[in-house]
């Protein structure tokens, strides 16, 4: 478990003082994946950096595994560092040595002997889908192919964290996939706790069990994703679930009276395969689907629909549904039946 509390940290430039990070707290789970997402300039960079102990903050702890490596100094806070691998932003590569020789350096740095290091090397190109690329230079990898060289290198020494400072940016869709197939498979086979920063939602979207919305130096919202996207307002719900589009409730189709018109969230297969039909049959309602549409966070379906349900038992098969873990926000209906 990674558990940051109250951590501050200020930069001051020619008078001018920036409160990078501002009582900051989050806690990230032992082997899930916690995306760091915000605007430029919110505090992400600040936030990793001091988490991968290159920052020191003005106040504030960061535990991993109970030990406050804040506090560390000397040997002790060197060993803290090897535990906490890092994926630096942009390309960190060194240029003269091999992908197998980049891979090597932390182990050689560690003094691990040869045969050791020679194997572990192999391992873990061939975690990242790379055995082939051993003796290629990074003049002669692709970006994503690079990507994963540095993934394999911060976790040579067996950390137990990952913290990957936009592993992403600058690459295409599949070649971002295959970036964060290697950093979805750190965590199910090595059980490594990830951290991502990211500006990108489709990183969130895609591999992050949790994730942590900066703004201006404070934590503006944190939680499971799945969680956050069913909460009323959450930003991190309305930038990955699908619009319910208000306007398109005032299309012939929504003419017809409703007698409740309500904002559905369902999470998962069996809610988003079968409780809109089943709600309507066993309750003997009509229910329309009036916006919105289906998406897919990590491996879990989710779907955000605006329904209008008419008919007497309207009530009972909404409170139905909510019994059933959908999340349900009702909206108001003017004399029309058209959401206001
Ligand atoms: N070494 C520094 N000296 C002075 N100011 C800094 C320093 N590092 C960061 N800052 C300031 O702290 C704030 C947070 O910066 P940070 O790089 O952490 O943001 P970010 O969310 O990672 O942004 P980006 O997505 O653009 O990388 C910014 O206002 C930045 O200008």
């Amino acid at each position: 478990m990674i558990t940051v509390e109250n951590l501050t940290k200020t930069f001051t430039q020619s008078n001018t003082s920036v409160a990078a990070l501002d009582d900051v707290s989050l806690e990230v789970p032992d082997g899930s994946v916690c995306g760091v997402v915000g605007t430029s300039g919110a505090g992400k960079s600040t936030l990793a950096r001091c988490i991968a102990l290159l920052e020191k903050p003005d106040t504030g702890a960061i535990r991993v595994d109970g030990t406050d490596l804040v506090s560390l100094e000397g040997s002790k806070l060197r060993a803290a560092r090897r535990r906490i691998g890092v994926v630096p932003q942009g390309d960190s590569l060194l240029r003269q040595r091999t992908a197998a020789g980049n891979v090597a350096l932390p182990l050689e740095s560690a003094k691990v002997p040869a045969a050791q290091r020679r194997s572990r090397v192999a391992e873990l190109l061939d975690l990242v889908g790379l055995s082939d690329k051993a003796s290629v230079y990074p003049d002669h990898l692709s970006g994503g192919q690079r990507q994963r060289v540095a993934v394999a290198r911060a976790l040579a020494a067996k950390p137990s964290v990952l913290l990957a400072d936009e592993p992403t940016s600058a690459l295409d869709p599949a070649t971002t996939d295959s970036v964060l197939t290697v950093l979805e498979r750190a965590r199910s086979e090595l059980g490594v706790t990830v951290l991502v920063v990211t500006h990108d939602m489709a990183v969130v979207r895609r591999i992050a069990d949790d994730v942590a919305v900066l703004e201006q130096g404070r934590v503006v919202e944190h939680g499971k994703v799945l969680d956050l996207v069913s909460e009323p307002g959450s930003r991190i719900g309305s930038t990955l679930l699908p619009e319910t589009d208000q306007a398109s409730v005032l299309r012939p189709d929504s003419g017809q009276q409703h007698d409740v018109v309500a904002e559905v969230v369902l999470v998962g297969f069996a809610a988003v395969g079968a409780l809109l039909p089943e709600a309507s049959s066993r309750f003997g309602v009509e229910l329309s689907i009036l916006g919105g549409g289906l998406t897919r966070l990590g491996d879990t379906p989710v779907a955000k629909f605006r329904v209008g349900l008419s008919g007497e038992r309207s009530e009972s098969a909404l409170k139905w549904m909510i019994e059933r873990d959908a999340h349900v926000r009702r909206a108001p209906v003017s004399v029309d039946g058209v959401a206001a």
